[in-house]
């Protein structure tokens, strides 16, 4: 056999359908061997994983690092080792909450040199599509952005140069664009007619608290954007990603539409199914999301179109802020939920653990669909022959309660400090190279590198 760098030793591996005892040989940054018993000389450098668990690095699609000039919000430094520590070794960026947002090529390049050399784990790039830019998505594309975000309601944030909802006209034409460059169009999909007016109401009335802002963005708003959004779909060809899905209604909306034949896909994120609105009234503003997180019931709902397969992607929308913005009133705190760091470990506690979620289910939603739905497999996405070695090795019997000073992200906030998993993850390998491991901390070196996507049509990745 060929010299391997590395082999990781005796390890539960999670392939696509089945979990099995394997050695993983590591050559060039790739998988180069998968089996029982791999033999290797004297030399090679082997990394004992016995009575540890092996998934496919995850791919979060969903972070917002708000560089270039946000950067004291999160930056790419700290949000990437927040995610190496959690078992993540690529995510997406977002267009939105950096400034300029990347809706023109001047800002993804800004965006570009804001993250080159600062990242620790491997990325992707969103860019956006708001009112006035649909001559900016064609050059966008071209530059290697994986597809486009757009909001349906207002994004919130502050400024001139800001990320701005799309209107029906631009959705439309945006979405006909879209199709045109192949790419897929990510959605914040939730009603801004209902929303704002239920907004203005609860003003009215003096409505303040967490349950009060919870009942301004009701199911309903979320239900008619989905509705809509697949319409203006069947309509203009366009594939499009459901963002943070809060509701198993909409969920049952989208899967018909997937039965009707639209190239549609659903994600929903690990807080809609850790917490309740009970919680978000104890934590207060550090669990304030839109859409908002809902009751017990509507939860249970949640995991049961979990359980049934309905979800493609799970992801974080990591969309944290510096602290005195996630305090006080709560309609007027910042939107976004800090927790990057904790997806794969809330989804094995939550999912595997307590609900027996299989882990080929999990690593196919927190891996293997985003890969794929955003052109990065098969050189991610699995645990193959010929694929990155990306890996977060886990101990599911590793126990521990999440302290403040556990936390990477530049601001140490998170609505699950304090919470006990019952798993943790002791290792992350990036192509091959140990990025994190636990009780050490983050490598210095930031190897991570940008995922150009290849062309606009056609679809694939360089490199
Ligand atoms: N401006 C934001 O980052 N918004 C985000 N905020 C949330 N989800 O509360 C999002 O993705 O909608
Ligand atoms: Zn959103
Ligand atoms: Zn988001």
């Amino acid at each position: 056999m060929n010299r391997l760098d590395l082999i990781i030793r005796k390890g539960t591996v999670v392939l696509q359908d089945e979990c099995r005892q394997l050695d993983i040989g590591i050559r060039n940054g790739k998988i180069a061997a998968l089996g029982e018993n791999l033999v290797v000389s004297e030399q090679t450098p082997v990394y004992d994983a016995e009575g540890l668990t092996i998934l496919p690095g995850m791919i979060d699609a969903h972070v917002h690092f708000n560089e270039p000039s946000l950067g004291h919000w999160e930056g790419f430094v700290t949000g990437s080792a927040s995610l190496a520590a959690g078992g993540c070794t690529t995510y997406i960026d977002m267009p939105l909450n950096g400034v300029p947002p990347t809706v023109r090529l001047s800002a993804l390049e800004l965006k570009l040199d804001a993250a080159e050399g600062q990242s620790h784990v491997d990325y992707a790039l969103w860019g956006g599509l708001v009112p006035g830019n649909i001559n900016e998505l064609e050059g966008l594309a071209q530059a290697g952005v994986i597809g486009f975000k757009a909001f349906m309601s207002c994004p919130g944030g502050e400024g001139e140069d800001i990320f701005t909802e799309v209107d029906d006209e631009t959705l439309v034409n945006g979405m006909k664009e879209i199709a045109r460059l192949g790419l897929v169009l990510a959605l914040h999909a939730e009603s801004e007619e209902i929303v704002s007016k239920l907004a203005a109401e609860a003003a009215r009335a003096g409505k303040r608290s967490a349950l009060d802002f919870i009942a301004t963005r009701p199911i309903a708003a979320e239900v008619e954007a989905v509705n809509r959004a697949l319409g203006y779909a069947k309509q203009t060809g366009c594939k499009l990603h459901f963002v943070h899905i809060s509701s198993a209604e909409a969920v049952q909306i989208i899967t018909e539409a997937k039965v009707e034949g639209l190239d549609v896909t659903v994600e929903t994120c690990p807080h809609y199914l850790a917490l309740t609105d009970v919680e978000v009234e104890r934590l207060g503003p550090l669990a304030k999301c839109a859409p908002p997180i809902r009751t017990a019931e509507d939860q249970a709902r949640l995991w049961a179109e979990l359980k049934a397969g309905r979800f493609d992607i799970i992801a974080s929308d990591h969309s944290p802020s510096p602290k005195h913005m996630k305090q006080g009133d709560f309609f007027e705190a910042w939107g976004g939920i800090s927790g990057a760091q904790s997806s794969l470990e809330l989804m094995l506690h939550e999912g595997h653990l307590r609900r027996g979620v299989p882990l080929p289910e999990l690593a196919r939603m927190l891996a293997l669909e985003p890969a794929k739905r955003f052109g990065l497999y098969p050189r991610k996405g699995e645990i193959a022959i010929g694929a990155d070695a990306d890996l977060a090795l886990v101990d599911l019997a590793g126990s521990y309660t999440l302290q403040e000073s556990d936390l990477l992200y530049r601001h140490k906030q998170s609505p699950y400090v304090g919470k006990t998993f019952n798993c943790s993850v002791k290792a992350t390998f990036l192509r091959g190279v140990k990025v994190y491991e636990r009780g050490v901390g983050v490598g210095a070196s930031l190897e991570g590198t940008w995922l150009r996507h290849s062309a606009s049509i056609g679809g694939g990745l360089d490199g």
